[in-house]
């Protein structure tokens, strides 16, 4: 057995970022409540699993703007502090996990508030991908860029079918920061990930399964949260503090990139979204993304109309 003297030292010294701040594992104290951070994230423990299903909730498409992802963020703290025996991470959407980053947070920012949005995201990250918890997220819909990066921080991936998931940023002329492509190293083989990031591919459910980007495929939210239990269950007999350190020495490195650059990654974030080409390219992306929204109504028409076309001609 490790003494507690060993694993604060061990702690102390991997861990000076404070990704565990105490080596001490209470039992949680179970209570049947759901908890909010204004709305923006839900919060319900499991009174039986001591496990917490975490709800992004910003409708129409969960897209992480500065409120959702500091809410998120001190969501993540909570679950630190209360010992979390297991994160369940999901969305309230019936057809989107999470959209990624909210582009009007791009989109000609105010300086001081991106500037607090890209440190969020960053924390969010930190804290997710490093958590002393075990994660699993059950992806009950499309989950392009931002959506994915948070998906694939948790350790396990369980996905409804017909939708996608990748982080398509080249695609919009823009370069995933080197965290994203860390994490997604981390999830899939080395040359899929080089292939999938310059791509900027958006993987359908079957081929993000064969790909190893996803882990399960379920029926439905239900399923998809019940495969995350049993997913996480599977800790319940593994010591807390043997797991939590070799999961956060696996991703020790990662984290530590970022910890000890998080201003030159600011910066960087600055110069590319303060290139007028980047902002061009964002600028067209919020004007497609708004005519596609308003074009739907259309397009379902067209779709209902031709499948009455197709049902009168099988009739003749
Ligand atoms: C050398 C090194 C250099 C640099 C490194 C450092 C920094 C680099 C700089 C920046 C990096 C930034 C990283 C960004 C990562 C991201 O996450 S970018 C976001 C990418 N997200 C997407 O591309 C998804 C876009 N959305 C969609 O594809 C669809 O909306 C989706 C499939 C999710 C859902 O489809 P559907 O259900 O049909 O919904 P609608 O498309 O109709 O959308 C509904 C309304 O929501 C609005 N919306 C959708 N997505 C976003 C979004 N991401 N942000 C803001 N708003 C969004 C959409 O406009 C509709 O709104 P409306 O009805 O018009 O009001």
């Amino acid at each position: 057995m490790l003494s507690s003297k060993f694993i604060h030292a061990f702690t102390r010294q991997i861990y000076h970022t404070n990704l565990i701040t105490s080596a001490t594992f209470n039992v949680i104290k179970k209570h049947n409540s759901t908890h909010t951070k204004n709305d923006l994230v839900l919060v319900d423990v499991n009174d039986k699993t001591g496990f917490s299903i975490v709800t992004l909730n910003r409708p129409p498409v969960n897209s992480l703007n500065l409120e959702l992802l500091s809410a998120f963020s001190s969501v993540l703290d909570d679950l630190h502090k209360n010992n979390s025996r297991g994160m369940i991470l999901t969305s309230s959407s019936s057809t989107v996990f999470s959209a990624g980053l909210d582009i009007n947070e791009l989109y000609k920012p105010d300086m001081d508030r991106v500037r607090k949005f890209w440190t969020s995201l960053q924390d969010c990250w930190i804290k997710l991908y490093g958590s002393s918890f075990p994660t699993a997220a059950a992806i009950n819909g499309h989950a392009p860029a931002g959506g994915c990066l948070f998906a694939m921080c948790c350790e396990y991936r369980v996905m409804l079918p017909k939708y996608t998931i990748g982080l398509n940023e080249t695609q919009l002329g823009i370069v995933a920061p080197t965290w994203f492509m860390a994490t997604m190293k981390n999830t899939i083989p080395l040359r899929q990930a080089e292939l999938a990031l310059t791509l900027g591919k958006m993987f359908k459910t079957d081929d993000a399964l064969k790909l190893g980007l996803i882990d399960e495929i379920a029926e439905n939210k239900e399923d998809a949260i019940h495969k995350c239990e049993i997913f996480l269950k599977k800790y319940q007999k593994i010591p807390q503090t043997a797991r939590a350190l070799t999961k956060q020495s696996y991703r020790k490195n990662d984290i530590m990139e970022l910890e000890n650059n998080r201003e030159a990654d600011l910066q960087l974030f600055f110069l590319a979204i303060s290139d007028p080409r980047v902002q061009s390219s964002l600028g067209k992306y919020v004007a497609f993304l708004k005519l596609k929204s308003r074009m739907k109504p259309i397009l379902e028409a067209v779709k209902f109309l031709k499948g009455i076309f197709k049902s009168k001609k099988k009739k003749n």
